[in-house]
């Protein structure tokens, strides 16, 4: 376990994505999933404060997600299929327009999905990166296949511009703290099916109860 901030690793960080992952696939635990989040945050709030604009509206959707799990209702929160059905079945959820319950936990952590998908594709991308690959091109591949398509114009404008102050390649890796880019690389393939099957499962819940476009 990383226990100060210099043993800080990506790999203690993508290893919450297999924790959550509950019975054989079967659910996903929102604490470890919410776990998972704050430990990429807290890795991008050490590239530096040109992706503050981006930490914000993670760490409020993921305290807006804590709150629900601390809340009286904590126990419907624990897995991603309780939260549906308790939200669903108790009219919490703004189906249409943001009216009456703004924050569901249904809204919120689709934006967190949707931007699962955009880690996930920018990972497999890094994985299979030469040396001389650009981070930030990956990181705008990942992004434009991705979240892009629910950001209006000035949040992807402003997203192009802070992917360029990414670190190259192999400063990335190093600030990855997981060892030599052999290891993050083998480290990437392990952990990628975690959070492929994260992403998928969540993706076919909310397509099941036909969520995948709430407001
Ligand atoms: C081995 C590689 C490790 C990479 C580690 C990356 C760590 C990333 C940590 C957090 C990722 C960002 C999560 C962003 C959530 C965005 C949710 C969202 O779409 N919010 C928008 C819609 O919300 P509502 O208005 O509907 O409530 C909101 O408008 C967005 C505002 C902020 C801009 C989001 C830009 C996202 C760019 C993602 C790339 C981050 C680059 C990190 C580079 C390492």
């Amino acid at each position: 376990m990383a226990s100060t901030e210099e043993e800080f690793s990506l790999k203690e960080v993508l290893i919450h994505f297999k924790s959550c992952l509950l019975d054989d696939d079967k659910d996903v635990l929102l604490e470890h999933y919410l776990n998972g989040w704050k430990g990429l945050v807290r890795f991008m709030n050490s590239l530096g404060s040109i992706f503050s604009f981006v930490s914000k509206d993670a760490v409020s959707k993921i305290q807006i997600m804590e709150n629900y799990l601390k809340g009286e209702s904590g126990e419907r929160y624990r897995s991603l299929q309780s939260m549906i059905e308790y939200e669903l079945s108790g009219n919490l959820v703004d189906l249409t327009q943001r009216s009456g319950h703004p924050d569901s936990g249904c809204r919120t952590l689709l934006r967190l999905h949707r931007a699962l998908r955009w880690l996930q594709l920018f990972l497999e991308k890094l994985r299979i990166s030469s040396e001389d690959s650009k981070t930030s091109t990956l990181c705008s591949e990942a992004y434009n296949d991705s979240l892009a398509n629910y950001h209006p114009w000035i949040i992807r404008k402003t997203a192009s511009v802070a992917f360029l102050a990414l670190p190259v390649r192999n400063k990335f890796f190093e600030v990855m703290n997981v060892g030599t880019p052999e290891e993050v690389v083998d480290m990437l393939g392990e952990a990628l099916p975690y959070v492929s099957k994260v992403y998928d499962f969540t993706e076919e819940q909310y397509s099941q109860h036909n969520l995948l476009n709430l407001p």
